[in-house]
């Protein structure tokens, strides 16, 4: 075997923009064949970007698939042969009851579609719908390539490691018959979606892989945000030992070339992971930049309580967009304490973003005039505590409407969780970049935030007193969000144990959490379904959250504890 180039493309495509992704694409391979790059592998589906979702329903969709694949084959340069992940039709669907489409890669080649591969396992677990769309690939994909012999995998192909699970995933395995073949090198085109641990798991998956079948591994994962789901990239090679020879940025997009000559690598690079919040933070930037850019928009509006929740959500708002971006709406009511506004102010001063401030005592005079009569003889309560909230909601969508900008919402896991949160008020938004960190969580970062810009030798970003203060609402004199709820500290760890480890009641209890109180988290997270079927898109950043993978029934008698068989 002699010495090959080959050319890693971290993609980031906006999913439906054909030509767009097609750019890319065409850029990536002109530039590696300037390098002499013989081989350029993309991520799986670059050409369409991943998940279509139902757009693959539609005849036209699939229709342009193929005609910018041909398209784009014409472009690409000579002698360079690419990896193009794209959707091939399965011409024997009507006949055979089959799925109308395969999920593959098309290897273009002066002009003319090569080869194409089909992939074999397909995902339809947590956010994946694979099912729904594609049939199974059944052929070998093996692909010879300047005396190379490839095997050729799409994500979820590689993720069957009977030995690694302790058990199967899938009935089939398409590796072994690859091996079989006495393949030179592995390759995994991937759509990859993050989480915390994600990657870690990814790399001990694919050593042992490589590992195992003694085989080298290339991994090319897709950069970028779809809606909830970010992915992070962070290519990788191993060698045939199982050793990490190569590690790609995160949360960037990025074309990598790298030689491999007599089962050694050149030109690779080694990116050390960043710490566990810093990568927190870059996803959730890259989450929000993708959204608002790949929606059309360029700036979002928020409003500043002077509290934890929306101070992270501006310093990340900045992060990803830039400061002249973001504008901070201070809105206070006759509950809100004097440090809401002082706050506020100094969160913005530091991240030097705009403010606008719109007292709503006004507004909700206004509201009580209309509605006391109807309300006569009612006690207070709630009620008007929502309108705070509404109204708030309601200006900063006139702001969005007229300023071109997308409203971010604020609400964190835990709020999510128990329904501490308000319909068409502090719900409304766009786009929920902390629905999937508990309140602890959102500490832990504003933390991150203020010792790494401490570190650079600047301010703290998040001013002190908004982590020390008790957390409130401010919708009616002195409340705390501790007079509705346990200590975040006990009701994260109960969500925790929960949702993410799925421990029952009993192992919650066994790990020192009071019966009484499981039970009323229990029914609190049962009982906010409905408010979860509102709220806006959350940014999925760990394993199991309230995103497009929570599927439970809104309108539904959740399990019980203890069912009565003899009612
Ligand atoms: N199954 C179902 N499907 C669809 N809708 C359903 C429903 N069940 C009730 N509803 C509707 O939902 C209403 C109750 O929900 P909602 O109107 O949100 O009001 P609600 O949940 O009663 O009150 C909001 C809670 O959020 C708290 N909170 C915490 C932090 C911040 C903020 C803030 O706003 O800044 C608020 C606030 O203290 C209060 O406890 C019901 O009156 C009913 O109309
Ligand atoms: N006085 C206010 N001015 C502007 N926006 C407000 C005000 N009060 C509440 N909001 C908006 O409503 C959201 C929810 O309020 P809430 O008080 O629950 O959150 P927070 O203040 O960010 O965090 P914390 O839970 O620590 O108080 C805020 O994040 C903010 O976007
Ligand atoms: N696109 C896919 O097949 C993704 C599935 C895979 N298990 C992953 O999350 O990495």
């Amino acid at each position: 075997m002699s010495e090959l180039r080959l050319g890693l493309a971290q993609l980031n495509p906006t999913v439906g923009d054909l030509l767009g992704n097609s750019q890319k694409i065409l850029q990536a391979a002109k530039n590696c064949a300037f390098q002499e790059v013989s081989l350029l592998i993309t991520p799986e589906l670059s050409l369409c970007g991943y998940p279509p979702q139902d757009l693959l329903l539609d005849p036209l969709f699939v229709e342009n698939c193929q005609t910018a694949l041909h398209h784009l084959a014409l472009r690409i340069p000579p002698k360079i042969g690419v990896l193009v992940g794209t959707i091939f039709p399965n011409s024997d669907w009507w006949q055979t009851g089959e799925k109308p489409l395969f999920n593959g890669a098309a290897l273009l080649l002066d002009g003319r579609i090569r080869y194409t591969f089909y992939k074999q396992l397909l995902p339809d677990y947590d956010v994946f719908d694979e099912h729904r769309y594609f049939q199974p690939g059944a052929q070998v994909n093996l692909l010879r390539w300047q005396g190379v012999r490839f095997g050729v995998t799409i994500c979820e192909d590689l993720w069957n490691d009977e030995q690694f699970w302790s058990g199967k995933r899938y009935p089939q395995n398409p590796v072994p018959a690859l091996i079989e073949r006495g393949i030179d090198i592995l390759i995994n085109m991937s759509a990859s979606p993050y989480w915390q641990g994600k990657s870690a798991l990814r790399e001990s998956l694919l050593g042992h892989c490589a590992r195992q079948y003694q085989v080298p591994v290339i991994y090319v994962n897709q950069v970028g945000a779809t809606d909830q789901l970010i992915f992070d990239g962070r290519n990788l090679i191993f060698d045939a030992g199982g050793q990490v020879m190569h590690r790609g940025r995160g949360f960037t997009q990025e074309v990598q070339t790298v030689t491999y000559d007599q089962g050694q690598w050149q030109n690779t690079r080694l990116q050390n992971p960043p710490e566990p919040w810093a990568e927190v933070g870059q996803a959730l930037g890259l989450g929000i930049r993708d959204y608002v850019h790949k929606s059309g928009f360029q700036r979002v509006v928020l409003g500043l309580s002077g509290g934890i929740d929306s101070a992270v959500v501006a310093a990340l708002a900045v992060q990803a967009l830039g400061a002249e971006q973001v504008l901070g709406v201070l809105m206070p009511s006759p509950y809100s304490s004097a440090h809401s506004v002082t706050d506020a102010l100094a969160l913005a001063a530091n991240l030097g973003i705009k403010t606008e401030k719109i007292p709503i005592q006004n507004l909700m005079e206004t509201y009580a005039a209309s509605l006391n009569p109807l309300f006569q003889g009612y006690a207070s309560d709630v009620t008007e505590e929502n309108i705070q909230s509404r109204i708030r909601g309601d200006l900063l969508m006139a702001l969005a409407n007229k300023f071109q900008a997308l409203v971010l919402a604020t609400g964190n896991k835990s709020e999510l969780a128990v329904g501490y949160c308000t319909l068409y008020g502090d719900m409304c938004g766009a786009l929920a970049p902390l629905g999937d960190l508990f309140k602890t969580q959102v500490y832990a970062l504003a933390r991150w935030y203020n010792e790494y810009t401490q570190l650079r030798g600047e301010t703290a970003l998040i001013p002190a007193h908004i982590l020390t203060k008790a957390p409130s609402a401010e919708l009616k004199p002195g409340q705390t969000d501790q007079d509705s709820l346990p200590p975040y500290a006990v009701l994260d760890d109960i969500l925790h144990r929960w949702l993410s480890e799925r421990q029952t009641p009993a192992q919650i209890a066994q790990a020192g959490h009071d019966p009484v109180l499981i039970e009323r988290v229990f029914q609190l997270v049962q009982r906010a379904e409905f408010k979860r079927f509102q709220a806006a898109p959350v940014l999925k950043i760990s394993e199991r959250g309230f995103d497009r993978g929570w599927r439970v029934p809104n309108v539904a008698q959740p399990p019980r504890h203890n069912l009565p068989l003899n009612p």
